[in-house]
């Protein structure tokens, strides 16, 4: 058997003597070498994945096609495989250039994936010519899927021809009849009706019918194009029904790509288990959330700009006071401001952070038992604002949902809060993750989990958290000797007691945090300032 590299998400978390030569956070190597490590190889379970396989065309500016189903479907947690058809020269202008691949080949790609992969459903996309829809209802016959989504590309929106009229009757006859549902948009609904105007929501409506009596068993008609009309409008019938899909029109040039993504959205809806109501309803949803999302992003010169899948692009735009990642260091004078305390002296959140910032703390955590979420988020955004500038990281306590909402550095949380493995998963890879442990065994917990630091206490008693445990200079020295983890210690700590905790000189311990001492004092800044120069003292001693 011998050594095997594995992501801890694959496996029930191992216990720490597995972990032999800890690479990077994340990924560990396990040596199987006693039968409870065995043991432990054999409850592996392997997890089976809703899966989408996109038969469609490549498009080189990533907006539409093969790419837009692959990001589509990652943003809505399914696995994608991909049978290219075609590749496009394309960009935000227009298509430069379509390159058709051979029958033979899409047929053999259909093989590779069908043959060895257990698929949900299939998406096709841009389909160029009859022998390609002739391959694919031959691999469908042959490997029966769960479900069929078909998107009859045609023409791009830039007025290109994708898909000439020549695949109309191989559409129509051979792959209409296999599909679930169809997704074609105004025009498409016009040419595969032989030209009768689609101009209205009745017209949509008259010709959804019209297409369902070609064989699908669901016609959605998309009305992202419609002319006059405010919102976006789709209509679906489904032999029996109509019904009207409406959301808000979103004013942005970043529409390329709409169709391949509300179609990929809608295959993986129906991948995960959805009703094709609810899917369309989820898939709409997305679609409109990612088009506000990324209505002023600018990708491209050209008329009609993509947009951001995954909804993050705008958080990397470069600025002047861009985040950097963590280092231990950064524990060295952690200012916990607690909203009672600056209740008490009459001080607003900014302002505690502003003075934390000028005497010298080195990161700073929001503690907010008392207000409102909406407040609280409000008061949270102006102190990314004040902290950004300075370099200084800024974590929440607790409220993981308030960390993403004003988008601070990270997070710290208890052992009563959710586990570090699931806020990680939550917050992602870059985010802080701080955790309070008492115990090594806590912070091996934490280490397993993805976090960044634990804090570790009380050291002292202390007034700011009732009925907790005082783990005393012992017991901080203990869960630093074994954390594979920086720490930071906490409770009780201030000028009197400060050089104790520092002076220990045990490995991993990166410095205080405090709060009382800080902020439950007239001057902040003084009190922060005070404290540095004893911190900075004691840590002279030790060298
Ligand atoms: N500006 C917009 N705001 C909100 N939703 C929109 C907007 N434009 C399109 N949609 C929605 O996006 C989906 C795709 O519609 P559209 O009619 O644009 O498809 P398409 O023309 O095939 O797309 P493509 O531009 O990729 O060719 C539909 O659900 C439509 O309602
Ligand atoms: C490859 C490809 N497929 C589909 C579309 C439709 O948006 C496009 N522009 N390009
Ligand atoms: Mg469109």
């Amino acid at each position: 058997m011998g050594f095997h590299v594995c992501s801890q998400t694959l496996y029930s978390a191992p216990t720490h003597h597995q972990f032999i030569n800890s690479i990077s956070r994340g990924f560990h190597r396990i040596k199987v070498s006693s039968p409870r490590a065995m043991q432990q190889q054999e409850e592996v379970h392997t997890v089976r994945v809703p899966h989408v396989l996109t038969v469609a065309g490549s498009d080189s500016g990533a907006g539409a096609g093969i790419q837009a189903d692959l990001k589509a479907c990652s943003a809505r947690g399914v696995y994608c495989s991909t049978v290219i058809t075609a590749v496009t020269a394309q960009n935000t202008v227009g298509v430069q250039g379509v390159d058709i691949v051979t029958e033979d080949f899409v047929r053999e790609q259909l093989k590779s994936v069908l043959s060895d992969m257990r698929l949900d459903v299939v998406k096709t996309g841009m389909l160029p010519s009859p022998g390609i829809i002739k391959v694919l209802c031959q691999s469908l016959k042959e490997f029966q899927v769960r479900a069929l989504v078909v998107d009859p590309v045609m023409v791009s929106t830039s007025g290109d021809v994708l898909a000439g009229p020549l695949i109309l009757a191989t559409l129509r006859e051979e792959l209409f009849p296999l599909a679930d549902i169809v997704t074609p948009n105004v025009r498409e609904a016009s040419a595969l009706l032989g030209g009768i105007p689609v101009e209205t929501v009745a017209d949509m409506r008259s010709a959804a019918k019209s297409i369902h009596d070609i064989g699908p068993r669901n016609v959605l008609v998309k009305g992202g194009d419609l002319p006059a009309s405010s919102d976006a409008i789709d209509v679906l019938f489904d032999g029996k029904d109509f019904y009207e899909f409406r959301s808000a029109r979103i004013k942005t040039v970043n529409t390329h790509g709409t169709g391949c993504t509300l179609a990929s959205s809608i295959a993986a809806e129906l991948a995960k288990g959805s009703s094709v109501l609810s899917a369309i309803k989820i898939a709409k949803r997305y679609v409109e959330s990612v088009l506000g999302y990324s209505k002023d992003i600018r990708i491209g010169e050209g008329q009609q700009g993509p947009f951001d899948h995954s909804m993050k692009l705008k958080n990397n735009t470069p600025n002047l006071c861009a985040r950097r990642p963590f280092d231990p260091s950064d524990l060295l004078l952690y200012a916990v401001t607690d909203s009672r305390m600056n209740k008490k002296w009459g001080r607003s959140m900014s302002d505690a952070v502003k003075a934390a910032i000028e005497g010298g703390a080195t990161i700073i955590q929001l503690r907010e038992k008392d207000s409102d979420t909406g407040d609280f988020l409000k008061a949270a955004k102006t102190c990314v604002e004040i902290c950004r500038p300075h370099g200084i990281p800024l974590l929440i306590n607790d409220r993981i949902d308030v960390a993403l909402a004003c988008d601070a550095d990270g997070v710290h949380i208890g052992q009563s809060d959710m586990p570090a493995q699931t806020a990680r998963a939550i917050l992602g890879p870059e985010k802080i993750i701080g955790v309070s442990c008492k115990t090594p065994e806590q912070a091996e917990k934490a280490w397993i989990g993805g976090a960044d630091y634990i804090g570790c206490g009380g050291v002292y008693p202390t007034n700011t958290k009732e009925n907790n445990v005082t783990v005393g200079l012992e017991g901080l020295r203990r869960v630093c000797l074994e954390s594979k983890l920086p720490v930071v210690a906490i409770g009780g700590i201030g000028s009197s007691n400060v050089k104790h905790v520092m002076e220990l000189g045990v490995p991993n311990l990166r410095g205080v945090a405090v709060v009382s001492a800080l902020f439950d004092r007239e001057s902040v800044s003084g009190e922060t300032r005070n404290l540095m120069t004893l911190i900075k003292d004691s840590t002279k001693v030790l060298k």
